[in-house]
């Protein structure tokens, strides 16, 4: 049978009750609608975009506090755990126009969510005024986030069109061809490739960005005790963009022990590597980790940071694209236990180790060479 055919929605799911669906079921709701939503004390929202600088409006990323991410692929949302195992729970899901939303929305409501809505987005100006004072505006500068689907690492190339210059946090060795003509396509050339820690998952891409783009300089923590072009201290500001454009390097060990968060504060934006992930953290295992070690330098350095602040972290398991600060201090199942269940927690995660972990450590200590 074709993938066409495989595809085919008739073929697979039951015939569309339209009683279940509101009047207009592609359609966004009524902003009187979206209001009484929110004004729901369980209500949900999901955000479908990536946070990324394509899905700007004028330069502008919009979202709204306290947003889960979401992947919708067209078809489905492509991990439905993310949500709430309560379907009765009302969900507002957005996106730019309120296009992703509308058909994901019906899509939850064939799925059981029986208080799915399409909330529209920030293209849709109607809609998006009902959502009020949880509106919230970021500049992404050019950010870009892009996957390695084998490593679910989260990397993220950060433009800076007036210089011409481009830094890339996390990259992944395989897809250096990838990052550097994403850098090419927005006009940009990379100038640093920044490691948030010495990864055990996958090669480090700033060796072969090194051979591929003249001039890059490779960074990583002095804490880890490995080798780089830049070896950066709990603290040090990183300039880069001409000078117009710093990072701040927040020491955030635990996971392992040189790891550092970076912190733009003219984005609004922490690139948190595997220390603080979405409703998670990273494991302490190996590496010098330290449950207690990360709980502390999580609490301190992150959760102390704005709480609009967004969250960049180099892993998402499930497709998720950014959270916030305030997110995650306020519902990360793990850092929100007190520190001694946290600790039990993390030794007890039984994860296995890294099927790369001998091959790529060693040379990631020299930033993939
Ligand atoms: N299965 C993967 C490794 C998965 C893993 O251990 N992820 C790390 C970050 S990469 S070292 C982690 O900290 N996970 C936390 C968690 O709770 O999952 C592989 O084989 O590479």
């Amino acid at each position: 049978m074709s993938g066409a055919l495989l595809r085919s929605p008739s073929l697979r799911r039951p015939p569309l009750r339209l009683s279940a669906f509101p009047s207009r079921p592609l359609a966004s709701a009524s902003p009187a609608a979206i209001r009484a939503a929110l004004a729901h004390p369980s209500v949900r929202l999901v955000d479908l975009r990536r946070a990324d600088a394509s899905e700007e409006i004028g330069g502008r990323f919009a979202t709204c506090d306290g947003a889960l991410s979401a992947v919708w692929d067209g078809e489905r949302l492509t991990h439905a755990d993310v949500l709430p195992a309560d379907r009765s729970t009302p969900l507002l899901l957005f996106c730019r126009s309120g296009r992703r939303a509308a058909a994901a929305a019906a899509f939850l409501r064939r799925e059981g969510y029986a208080r799915a809505l399409c909330g529209g987005g920030p293209a849709d100006a109607a809609a998006w005024e009902a959502y009020g004072t949880r509106r919230r505006e970021y500049e992404l500068r050019g950010l870009r986030q892009l996957l390695d689907p084998a490593s679910h690492t989260l990397s993220y190339l950060l433009c800076d069109a007036r210089s011409g210059e481009a830094l890339l946090l996390d990259p992944v060795a395989p897809h250096a061809a990838r990052d550097v003509g994403a850098a090419a396509a927005a006009g940009v050339r990379v100038t640093h490739a920044v490691n948030t820690h010495v990864h055990a998952d996958h090669l480090s891409g700033s060796a072969e960005l090194k051979r591929r783009v003249a001039g890059v300089a490779s960074v990583l923590s002095a804490e880890s005790g490995g080798a780089a072009d830049v070896r950066l201290r709990a603290g040090d500001v990183l300039t880069w963009g001409g000078g117009a454009r710093t990072l701040r390097a927040l020491a955030t060990p635990g996971h392992t022990a040189g790891c550092l968060s970076f912190y733009d504060e003219a984005m609004q934006a922490v690139f948190t590597g595997d220390a603080l992930l979405i409703e998670g953290c990273g494991r302490t295992d190996f590496q010098g980790g330290d449950a207690r070690r990360l709980y502390e330098s999580v609490h301190r350095e992150l959760f102390t940071l704005p709480p609009e602040t967004l969250v960049f972290p180099a892993h998402d398991y499930k497709g998720r694209s950014y959270s916030t600060v305030g997110r995650e201090r306020e519902s990360n199942p793990r850092l929100t236990l007190p520190v001694e269940e946290f600790v039990e927690l993390m030794a007890n995660l039984r994860l296995p180790r890294p099927a790369m972990m001998d091959e790529v450590v060693p040379r990631n200590l020299r930033c993939g060479e």
